[in-house]
């Protein structure tokens, strides 16, 4: 079986990966490779950042390995979040208080358009090969449910009335934007794998 290291330090990121993967790839953390370096993210774009954490893997343990960079881009705010998404109220991963200053810049705006963005880089062989998947939706005025992680209790998916929070795990790995980049990088690795 192909062993594949996911160059992340977001438990939920990898619970969601780990049940799309389902048994395929044999998914290795961070931990499980002995790494616990804080991996700076100084990009601007998502797949700049994507691409800092598996080339990050790759070059100081020389295994097969990805990195997703993802955020929430709001049309009304310009793509803000975007790449700050984890960091929008200052504190890293302060998911309430990212929820709250996204709440507050969109009072009394009617345009509620918005998109996750998840751009992978899977460092394989030695080569680097990019992978993107988006979702439309709109943004709640309100938080609604306990699931999920980040923005998604304010995040209601195109063509749905309820939040990405409201959604089981297997609903939101069916339409989410990391999901479609995962089966991307899903159907590559069968192909590299043949
Ligand atoms: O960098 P790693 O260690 O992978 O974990 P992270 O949480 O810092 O992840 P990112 O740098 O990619 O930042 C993404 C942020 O965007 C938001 N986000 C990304 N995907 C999301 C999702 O599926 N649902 C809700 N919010 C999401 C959330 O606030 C994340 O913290
Ligand atoms: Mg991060």
């Amino acid at each position: 079986m192909q062993q594949l290291v996911f160059a992340t330090n977001n438990r939920h990121k990898l619970d969601e990966v780990s049940a799309k993967i389902n048994g395929e790839i044999k998914l290795l953390t961070l931990h499980d490779i002995g790494c616990y370096d804080d991996i700076e993210e100084t990009g601007t774009t998502f797949k700049a950042n994507a691409s800092i954490k598996s080339q990050h893997v790759y070059s100081e343990y020389h295994l097969n390995c990805f990195g997703d960079d993802s955020g929430l881009e709001i049309d009304a705010l310009n793509g803000e979040p975007g790449v700050y998404s984890a960091r929008y109220a200052g504190t890293h991963g302060n998911h309430a208080a990212n929820i709250g200053k996204v709440l507050e810049n969109l009072q009394g705006e009617t345009n509620r358009k918005a998109r996750f963005r998840t751009v992978i880089s899977l460092m394989w062989e030695g080569d680097e090969y990019f992978f993107e998947g988006t979702v439309e939706g709109t943004i709640r005025n309100e938080i609604a449910g306990e699931g999920g992680f980040g923005y998604d209790p304010i995040f209601e998916p195109e063509g749905y009335d309820i939040t990405f929070a409201e959604m089981s795990m297997t609903e939101k790995n069916a339409i989410s934007h990391r999901a479609k980049a995962m089966e991307q990088l899903i159907a590559f690795l069968n192909k590299a794998a043949g």
